[in-house]
């Protein structure tokens, strides 16, 4: 479990505690399912928030996925946020309730459960990133799940081939269960030949960075992107920047990476699909990836205006530069 200083995150029972909490208490407003298992067998938690959650209503949706990255716990605090501030203030806060009613919601606060209990299983915290999934032939197991989506995978020195490298992209694309029930779940919700989900936020740590495609490439236009698009990526990204205080940058010019999510989401889906890198904006080594739970409040609420924002475009996000749909 975590060691002290750091019991205030929410270990993997803690998290499905609180989820199932969140729907007890919002019944009208949430619904937990699953997207599938882990490699371990660990459900993967998807909670729906929406004013009819037990119905697929034609409604723009929007997603918000976490820790893919095992020790970047701070995330799974900022999916828990997501879900508690949406659904505790919905009756009181007509700005939340507007936002809700008018979209659905799609939370998975850990995409990565095997490697975040991993972790922290022998009371210390290890500095862990990728999956558990062993790699045949070699002792060295895990693979990096943000370099594992099958959108210009391996194509471009932006992962590593080597199963002990902690940007090891796996023996192919969507090798690793994990990206394949987040895959799948986003498939599913192309409906009448069109993708329902709008937009999306991958949480990490740390830099305090807003994230855009394409990471793959340092080119602000490529195949799928038109400057437009670009652009639009840019103002909102921009915007939400402006509201949390992290810097705003296109993937790439932080560094190369192919097999993230962000590009599979916009590359196969046109989904608006943005990393964010919370606190701290710097940090020597591991420290920076385990703040003390005594920043959890602040470091989540701070996105606060950022989600809203995200929600508030995710009908139309090229209306961010005076597109329309
Ligand atoms: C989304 C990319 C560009 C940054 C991310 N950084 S992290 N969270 O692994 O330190 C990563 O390397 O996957
Ligand atoms: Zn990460």
């Amino acid at each position: 479990d975590f060691p002290s200083g750091y019991t205030g995150y929410h270990n993997y029972a803690e998290l499905t505690a609180e989820l199932q909490k969140a729907a007890t208490d919002h019944p009208n407003l949430v619904r937990v399912s699953s997207i599938g298992n882990s490699y371990e067998g660990r459900s993967l938690p998807l909670v729906k928030i929406s004013n009819n959650p037990g119905t697929d209503q034609s409604k723009p949706e929007v997603l918000f996925t976490c820790n893919q990255h095992a020790r970047e716990h701070l995330t799974v605090e900022m999916c828990l946020r997501i879900v508690n501030r949406l659904t505790d203030n919905y009756a009181g806060n007509a700005a939340i309730k507007s936002l809700v009613d008018s979209r659905e919601i799609w939370v998975v606060p850990t995409v990565n459960p095997d490697g975040a209990e991993y972790d922290i299983a022998a009371g210390t915290l290890r500095g862990w990133r990728k999956n558990r999934q062993p790699n045949s032939g070699s002792s060295s197991a895990g693979t990096d799940l943000n370099r594992n989506w099958g959108y210009q995978w391996g194509c471009c020195g932006g992962s590593s081939g080597s199963t002990g490298s902690e940007t090891y992209r796996g023996a192919s694309a969507f090798s690793a269960p994990e990206t394949q029930r987040v895959r799948d779940f986003v498939n599913s919700r192309v409906v009448g030949g069109k993708q329902q989900i709008t937009a999306h936020i991958d949480f990490h740590t740390y830099s305090e960075l807003v994230l855009w495609p394409y990471g793959y490439t340092y080119n602000d236009t490529a195949p799928g992107l038109t400057a437009d698009q670009a652009r639009a990526f840019a103002a909102l990204g921009e915007q939400m920047a402006g509201s949390n205080g992290y810097t705003p940058m296109q993937s790439s010019d932080l560094y190369i990476t192919d097999g993230d999510v962000n590009d599979w989401m916009w590359g196969q889906h046109k989904i608006w699909s943005y990393t964010f890198e919370m606190y701290p904006s710097s940090g020597s080594g591991l420290n920076g990836f385990y703040p003390r739970d005594t920043v959890i409040a602040a470091q989540t609420a701070r996105n606060d205006g950022a989600v809203d924002l995200l929600l508030s475009y995710a009908d139309c996000v090229p209306r961010v530069i005076g597109g329309s749909c």
